[in-house]
């Protein structure tokens, strides 16, 4: 299990700039230390994994799955979908398979505690720092429930906003064969995205993480917004590569930009 403070630090890349002032370790590699790397972090416990998470988040059709594969080409991040967990319980018939399925065929949202726990799974199995987590949390108590379970906090949330017709064609038009691409299906998805789900993200916006994302236009041109939300934090790794010896360089790992916060000069 990870411990991650709850109260983790706002992104380097942070839309609302922090008014701590700067400290004094002013690196000689062209890099500035902030104050809090002193003061306000807890390490992380000793041997306990503290990944990079990021949450993406939008309606049903608003493209997640499709910028997820763009940051993944480009960022190598670990991509773990809710959804195709989900499904992939139904495919392999496993005690939840059914339960799963006709709650997915309602466009109803799964237990917490069953999807947690398939993320936790695959999160605790992997080898990978950094991950993105695709269509989670859904609802405030998925929401919860992952804080408590995995014990982890996201450090980035994704919101591609896209308006109800465009999400309705793409889901319409999708062609997975899956069971829930349908309009009936489609609009209780809506409704429910605006009840449960708007909460989980005017959460993650009022606590300085959420990067909205106009999800309207092509895949790349939407990819050119999702871009500059990742390339400082792989800039500084990169940073950090060239700038420590390689015998200091295997004590960090890429979610120690975060509590490290450093930004470039
Ligand atoms: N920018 C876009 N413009 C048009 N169609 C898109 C765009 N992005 C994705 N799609 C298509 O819309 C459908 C839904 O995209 P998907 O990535 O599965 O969305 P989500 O994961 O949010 O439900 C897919 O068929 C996909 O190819
Ligand atoms: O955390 C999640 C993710 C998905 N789902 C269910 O799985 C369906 C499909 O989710 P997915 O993310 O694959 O759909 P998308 O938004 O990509 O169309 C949702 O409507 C829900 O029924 C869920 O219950 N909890
Ligand atoms: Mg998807």
């Amino acid at each position: 299990m990870w411990r991650r403070v709850a109260s983790s630090l706002s992104p380097i890349i942070s839309s609302s700039p922090s008014s701590r002032s700067l400290s004094r370790n002013q690196a000689a590699f062209g890099l500035i230390i902030r104050e809090s790397f002193a003061t306000e972090i807890s390490k992380p416990e000793e041997g306990a994994k503290s990944p990079f998470i990021t949450f993406v988040l939008g309606g049903p059709g608003s493209g997640k799955g499709t910028q997820c594969e763009k940051i993944v080409e480009t960022f190598g991040l670990t991509h773990l979908s809710a959804g195709d967990l989900l499904r992939r319980e139904i495919a392999m018939h496993t005690k939840n398979g059914d339960m799963i399925l006709n709650l997915i065929k309602d466009g109803k949202i799964v237990p917490s505690e069953v999807t947690v726990k398939l993320l936790q799974k695959e999160l605790e199995s992997s080898n990978s720092s950094k991950f993105l987590i695709d269509g989670f949390p859904r609802t405030e108590e998925n929401r919860v429930a992952f804080e408590r379970i995995v014990g982890a906090d996201p450090d980035v949330v994704l919101f591609f906003d896209c308006p109800e017709e465009e999400m309705v064609t793409r889901v319409l038009n999708r062609n997975q064969g899956r069971v829930d691409d349908n309009i009936t299906t489609m609009k209780k998805r809506l409704k429910i995205f605006e009840a449960l789900n708007r909460p989980v993200i005017d959460y993650y916006k009022n606590k300085g993480k959420l990067y909205t994302i106009n999800a309207v236009g092509t895949v790349d041109d939407i990819f050119k917004q999702v871009l500059p939300i990742f390339t400082p934090f792989q800039e500084v790794y990169t940073n950090l590569c060239l700038h420590f010896s390689s015998k200091c360089l295997s004590f960090f790992h890429y979610s120690d930009i975060r509590h490290i916060h450093l930004c470039l000069t």
